[in-house]
């Protein structure tokens, strides 16, 4: 295994900060609306709609930018309530909502147009929800891992900032409750365009890799095992006779069909 992807596993700890990609990503590469006014704090909402729960999470920023991407702090309270309607606010649903897409999408429809519908009766500037592919979901947890250790960009003793030399820019393995995601740097040309990611952050490119695997979250991991138990103990009759009665490997797709038709 390459050093890098090794290291990348070592930092299996990204789970617990993917939801925070989103946020970071949302919010930095999404120009704010008053460029007029470079020194005031703007401020963002985002809520991480999970397979295991939801959170709401609030972000600061000046409005100024850094070479086209912005500089977030997450805010425990905003109490700046003239600000309430320019306070752009996203919903972005992870592998919960593909899940139940794959399953029946039109059920996932409504759920997104009730939750945007109760969103938006609120004095927000309400900019959407939508599902967010896994691949998108990797790359957030990248970008928040790579944040929040100041391989992107870090601020100088020239109180500038700056993008940091000679510092390695690390993988993100992200385990979350319906899915995992691994993405980092090949440092060679990634060939399917499905797992391959482009960014542009504080002036400099990044090429990454970036793959979601559907049902290997925690919860749907666990769900899987059980049900496949649950076929070694007392096989079904008919519907799942194609799942295998040991745990050698299930095909991605397969976590829907063991626990909904089992
Ligand atoms: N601090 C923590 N300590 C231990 N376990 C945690 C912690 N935070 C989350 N988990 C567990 O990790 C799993 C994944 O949580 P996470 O918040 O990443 O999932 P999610 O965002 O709801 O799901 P998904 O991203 O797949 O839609 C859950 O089973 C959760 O209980």
């Amino acid at each position: 295994m390459p050093p890098r992807l090794l290291r990348a596993v070592g930092w299996s700890s990204a789970a617990l900060l993917g939801v925070l990609g989103v946020a970071v990503f949302l919010l930095v590469l999404t120009p704010a609306k008053d460029a007029a006014l470079p020194m005031r704090n703007k401020y963002g909402l985002v809520f991480d709609a999970g397979s295991t729960h939801t959170s709401l999470y609030t972000y600061r920023w000046r409005a100024d930018k850094e070479n086209g991407t912005g500089i977030v702090s997450q805010v425990d309270a905003c109490t700046v309530s003239e600000q309430q309607r320019d306070t752009p606010t996203y919903l972005g649903a992870t592998a919960g909502m593909r899940l139940l897409r794959e399953q029946n999408s039109t059920k996932a429809e409504q759920v997104l147009a009730e939750v945007a519908k109760a969103i938006g009766e609120y004095p927000v500037e309400f900019r959407g929800a939508r599902i967010l592919t896994g691949r998108e979901e990797g790359s957030f947890g990248w970008i928040t891992v790579n944040y929040l250790l100041e391989t992107l960009v870090k601020f100088s003793f020239a109180e500038k900032w700056e993008h940091p030399q000679d510092t390695e820019v690390l993988g993100a393995l992200d385990l979350g409750g319906a899915s995992t995601q691994i993405t980092f740097q090949p440092g060679v040309p990634v060939e399917d365009r499905n797992t391959s990611v482009f960014f542009r952050l504080y002036g400099t490119n990044y090429s990454l890799y970036s793959h979601s695997y559907l049902c290997y979250g925690q919860t749907q991991a666990l769900k899987m095992l059980l049900a496949a138990l649950h076929q070694v103990l007392q096989p079904h009759p008919s519907s799942c006779s194609a799942i295998p009665h040991a745990m050698k490997h299930v095909p991605q797709k397969c976590c829907a069909c063991l626990w909904l038709k089992c």
